[in-house]
């Protein structure tokens, strides 16, 4: 059974002659453990795609069926439980809790979970080890460098534990040699088994990737899988 599975999606974006047909009829099943990129112009609806993949948004017709639950008849309760359980998400702009020190970011997640706050600390803990960041954990993110804070947003999406990592632009604010470093550290992650979906405009991001899905206006103008790109 396939982790992701939409099926003719369309989402339309306001009323009457203001409306947006952002995405048009797509199809794409996504398998446990792939790594993917998304690529295309700007405007062809990568955000969109990605937001409903994240049950952060609902397709205005197909069905999305996520580990085979179909999410598309979902309240909206129910859908951010599912939301939580299986995905993570990561951001261009890290999306941190400024006042909040890296240590309180990382157990952003758990809070929902039935969790001491003995287990959240052990495993909010062994991230930020593995991430080399626990050093930083009483520091409050704002003082934080840019590499520093995405891998904070990282840590943060690992200890959530989800299969499921979603990201837009992660490199975007990052110089290359932190913007390689967080590509290392998402191949990691895949090879650990986690499923990891980014969007890019840049070849050299998407070329860490196993498969590169490209949309042109609204819709999937190639697919191509391979070891590595
Ligand atoms: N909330 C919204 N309301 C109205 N139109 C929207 C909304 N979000 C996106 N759109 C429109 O839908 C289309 C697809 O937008 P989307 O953000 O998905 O593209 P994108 O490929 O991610 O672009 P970029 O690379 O510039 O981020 C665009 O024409 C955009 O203007």
């Amino acid at each position: 059974m396939a982790l992701i599975e939409l099926e003719n999606i369309y989402k339309t974006y306001g009323e009457d002659e203001y409306t947006t047909v952002a995405l048009k009829g797509v199809d794409l099943t996504v398998d446990n453990g792939e790594f993917i990129s998304i690529m295309g112009p700007s405007g062809s609806g990568k955000s969109t795609l990605l937001n409903i993949i994240g049950c952060m948004d609902v397709p205005t017709k197909g069905v999305y069926r996520l580990d085979g639950v179909n999410v598309t008849t979902l309240r909206d309760k129910e859908l951010s439980r599912i939301r939580n359980q299986k995905i993570s998400f990561v951001f261009q702009h890290f999306a941190l809790m400024h006042h909040f020190t890296v240590f309180e970011n990382v157990a952003l997640p758990l809070w929902k979970r039935e969790l001491s706050k003995k287990e959240i600390k052990e495993k909010v803990d062994h991230y930020l080890e593995k991430l080399g960041i626990a050093h930083l954990k009483k520091k409050n993110v704002s003082k934080l460098s840019g590499g520093q804070k995405q891998r904070v947003a990282i840590a943060r999406a690992m200890v959530a534990e989800t299969d499921i990592v979603l990201a837009d632009e992660p490199t975007g604010a990052l110089d290359q040699e932190n913007g390689a470093r967080l590509m290392e550290l998402f191949c990691q992650m895949n090879e650990e088994g986690k499923c990891i979906i980014v969007i890019t405009h840049d070849e050299k991001v998407a070329s860490y990737t196993k498969r590169i899905v490209r949309i042109v206006d609204g819709q999937i103008h190639s697919d191509t899988k391979g070891e590595r790109q």
